[in-house]
């Protein structure tokens, strides 16, 4: 049967249709990408948010600007959930309305010291559900994507996580966090104590959890936990992971909850399940906790 191009655009937009909005994420990320990079070979000014730890400069700034005004002009009718709106008091809520959840500058502190580790991390939801993960290690100049349904790629490779199944042949990452509260610290370290001594082969930290999600999906590593992320760290890794044939779990064997600050992902359930035994849960205030 002939069919012409009109309904092959239909057919197209039917197949997927989100298909625009991805192709963007991966466009603006990369433009974001180069800001960030140019911006790493002049003298960073840090500022503080919450503590002396947790750092912000004027790029993480002008690049989440960037990203939201170039993707409000093309799709004005959808909503955001950026790391520097919320840190200067827009809401963190999650609606069914298609939502751009983004993390300018996954690794603020490895950007100020010029650690090679950067992420520009765009997820897309809607009805609340994952539909694309775009990371964008902009030091390392790769492209990670992932497509809920479609697979996960890093430049154009397909992503497999890892099939190994003993805790004893595997490689952990997580991150120490900018919590400094001594018995915060402490549970941290306790985890990490237990998980090396099972023993794993090595346990790691990049500095981006966007980035440690999309070395889970590359099979570089078979686990990656932590308390303490927000929604915009792991967004998109978190449709990385799975698209690459990863699990997600909440920190206490449940279901993962994008909004509750807590996440194990990795390649398979029996990792998940043996790294989730050792992590001593510490309180975390959920993404979408109401402000008084
Ligand atoms: O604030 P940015 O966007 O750099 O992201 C965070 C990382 O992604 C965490 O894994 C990590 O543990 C840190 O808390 C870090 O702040
Ligand atoms: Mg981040």
């Amino acid at each position: 049967m002939a069919v012409n191009s009109d309904t092959n655009k239909y057919l197209g937009k039917m197949e997927d249709p989100w298909k625009e909005a991805m192709d963007h994420a991966v466009a603006v990320a990369r433009k974001a990408g180069a800001v960030i990079r140019d911006a790493l070979q002049n003298e960073v000014k840090i500022m503080c948010k919450s503590s002396s730890v947790d750092l912000v400069t004027k790029t993480d700034q002008k690049v989440e600007n960037l990203i939201i005004a170039s993707v409000k002009e093309k799709f004005p009718t959808h909503s955001f959930i950026g790391e520097e709106s919320v840190a200067a008091g827009q809401p963190c809520i999650l609606s069914d309305n298609p939502t751009w959840i983004i993390d300018p500058v996954d690794g603020t502190t490895n950007f100020v010291h010029g650690f090679p580790f950067v992420a520009v991390s765009i997820g897309f939801a809607v009805k609340k559900e994952l539909e694309f993960g775009v990371v964008y290690s902009c030091v390392e100049d790769k492209m990670y994507t992932g497509r809920k349904g479609k697979g996960a790629y890093c430049d154009g490779e397909k992503l497999q996580v890892s099939d190994q199944t003993d805790i004893r042949k595997s490689m952990i990452i997580s991150e120490l966090g900018s919590n400094r509260d001594p018995e915060t610290v402490s549970k941290i370290f306790s985890t990490m104590q237990k998980i090396l001594c099972i023993p794993v082969h090595g346990l790691r930290g990049s500095g981006t959890a966007a980035t440690n999600m999309c070395l889970v999906a590359s099979g570089a590593v078979e686990a990656f936990f932590e308390i303490g992320i927000h929604c915009w760290d792991i967004a998109a890794g978190a449709v990385i992971v799975t698209e690459a044939g990863g699990v997600l779990l909440d920190v206490d064997g449940g279901p993962f909850d994008l909004m509750s600050r807590r996440m194990v992902s990795a390649n398979n359930k029996t990792i998940a399940d043996r790294i989730i035994k050792e992590i001593d849960i510490f309180p975390a205030e959920r993404d979408d906790a109401v402000k008084k």
